[in-house]
């Protein structure tokens, strides 16, 4: 979650997170090759929802000014903590060249392309975060039982993964011997789950990807909840998976079926009121699974993301750990490209994502807790193309149409005939007319029309 040069007793007491570049000393942001600037961060203070009455409690608030009040602010393409990278879709030493890559549909991968991927998951479960390190203490305790030693710890690249999601979801920590609050998810039950998934997604990509049949971590999440730790980066059991084996909840002993991710393409609003898990008529809470793929809430349903989720019955099922099992990333990469897919059709404006009174931490403006550098919802909430340098490899159903636009056409095809039979029968009285008055009309059935002649059809 921070780069390890800053999490120094001096970077933290500081709060002032501005590395150099890569190879470069003294040149906080790479400032002196106009890279970037260090500046103080300025969080949304718009109201969050009232699903969390606990503020002041949990260093996720404000994120992430509880560790860190000032970072790089990277000018034009230049991106990343010290700005010595380029933002999401351009490359190059200026980073002024377009980059764009294609996701690809795993079902048409070959298998030295699918061993490739797996590799390269693997691989990233084995190597150590070049740039990041995680907090194993919640800020009281951040300098350790001597004050001194700041409490941050090396993980894989695979494992931060699985870490941030955890850390987003994890309870609130009241205090020692006090129940855990757990009415708080920083990812899910919002509008955020898209935006902060694609981020999630989008951070492994560039920093490698995954493992399989490896260990678990993350797994003691009743300690954590109870002691006020924080998973570190120890492993543990294997992962599991039994899909379809849940016996006590038959309704997800099924996958999502096409046809459900067509019906949610179709929902129009990205959200309603309370921005929640009980939204009705939101895409995002369709997408998400809390509502039938119709739109409408019924707190009996699971679908689509969740109803993919809990099918797994396993380490994929269960919120705090679920990055561990690798199929998260395709179950999530599928979700990104509906979520894209639904961008490209509805065209939505950047004010259609709540600005304010969503849950904590998903405000159009409010960073995405854990990331680093600090990167909002809105940041997220664009088509992918063209603002993120990445496309997917998808066929998706032929749009059909909706009731309103079924009702409107209908009304319209009987103007239409109704206008046409009207003209018809005028012409055809005339024409009786004149006849009875010995006049021929000026197009009768003596007359070809000229297409008739080529032998081409007539309307
Ligand atoms: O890992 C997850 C597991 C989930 C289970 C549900 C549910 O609807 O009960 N939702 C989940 C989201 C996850 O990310």
């Amino acid at each position: 979650q921070f780069p390890r040069e800053c999490v120094t007793p001096e970077g933290l007491r500081s709060g002032r997170c501005c590395p150099s570049p890569s190879g470069l000393n003294d040149d906080p942001c790479g400032s002196s090759t106009g890279r970037g600037q260090c500046v103080s961060i300025a969080v949304d203070a718009r109201p969050h929802g009232p699903q969390y009455p606990h503020d002041g409690r949990d260093d996720r608030e404000r994120w992430p000014i509880r560790f860190f009040n000032q970072t790089c602010q990277c000018n034009g393409n230049f991106s990343g903590s010290n700005c010595g990278r380029c933002r999401h879709g351009w490359t190059g030493a200026n980073c002024d060249e377009r980059v764009s890559v294609v996701r690809r549909n795993v079902m048409q991968l070959s298998t030295e392309e699918k061993r490739a991927f797996v590799n390269a998951l693997d691989q990233a479960k084995r190597t150590v975060h070049p740039d990041l390190v995680i907090a194993t203490r919640r800020t009281p305790e951040i300098f350790g039982p001597d004050g001194l030693t700041p409490q941050f710890e090396n993980i894989s690249i695979y494992n931060y993964f699985v870490w941030t999601h955890y850390f987003s979801v994890s309870k609130t920590f009241l205090g020692a011997g006090q129940a855990s609050f757990g009415g708080v998810d920083f990812s899910h039950e919002g509008p955020g789950f898209v935006t902060w998934h694609r981020f999630h997604l989008l951070q492994l990509e560039r920093d490698m990807q995954d493992m399989l049949q490896d260990p678990v971590i993350c797994e003691s999440v009743e300690d954590y909840d109870t002691l006020g730790t924080i998973c570190n980066s120890t492993e543990s059991s294997p992962i599991r998976r039994n899909p379809a084996g849940n016996v006590n909840r038959p309704m997800v002993q099924r996958l999502p079926e096409p046809k459900d991710v067509a019906d949610c393409l179709q929902v129009n609003a990205f959200d309603t009121a309370p921005y929640y898990s009980t939204s009705t008529d939101s895409f995002r809470n369709t997408i998400e699974g809390y509502s039938a793929p119709q739109g409408n809430y019924d707190p009996a349903v699971r679908s689509l993301h969740n109803l993919a989720h809990l099918f797994l019955n396993g380490t994929g099922g269960q919120t705090h750990l679920s990055p561990n099992d690798p199929i998260f990333v395709l179950l999530h990469t599928f979700t990104d490209a509906i979520f894209d897919e639904w961008l490209k059709r509805h065209s939505p404006d950047s004010t259609l994502y709540p600005e304010e009174n969503a849950p904590i931490g998903h405000n159009r403006g409010y960073n995405m807790v854990p990331f680093w550098p600090p990167v909002t919802n809105a940041e997220m909430f664009l088509t992918a193309p063209e603002n993120l340098g990445y496309s997917y490899e998808a066929e998706w159903p032929a749009q059909a149409f909706t009731l309103t636009e079924i009702i409107t056409m209908a009304i319209v095809s009987a103007l239409v005939l109704v206008a046409v039979v009207f003209a018809a029968t005028t012409c055809a009285v005339r024409a009786k007319s004149y006849k009875m008055e010995g006049r021929q009309p000026l197009l009768g059935d003596q007359y070809q029309r000229y297409d008739d002649e080529k032998g081409q059809s007539v309307v």
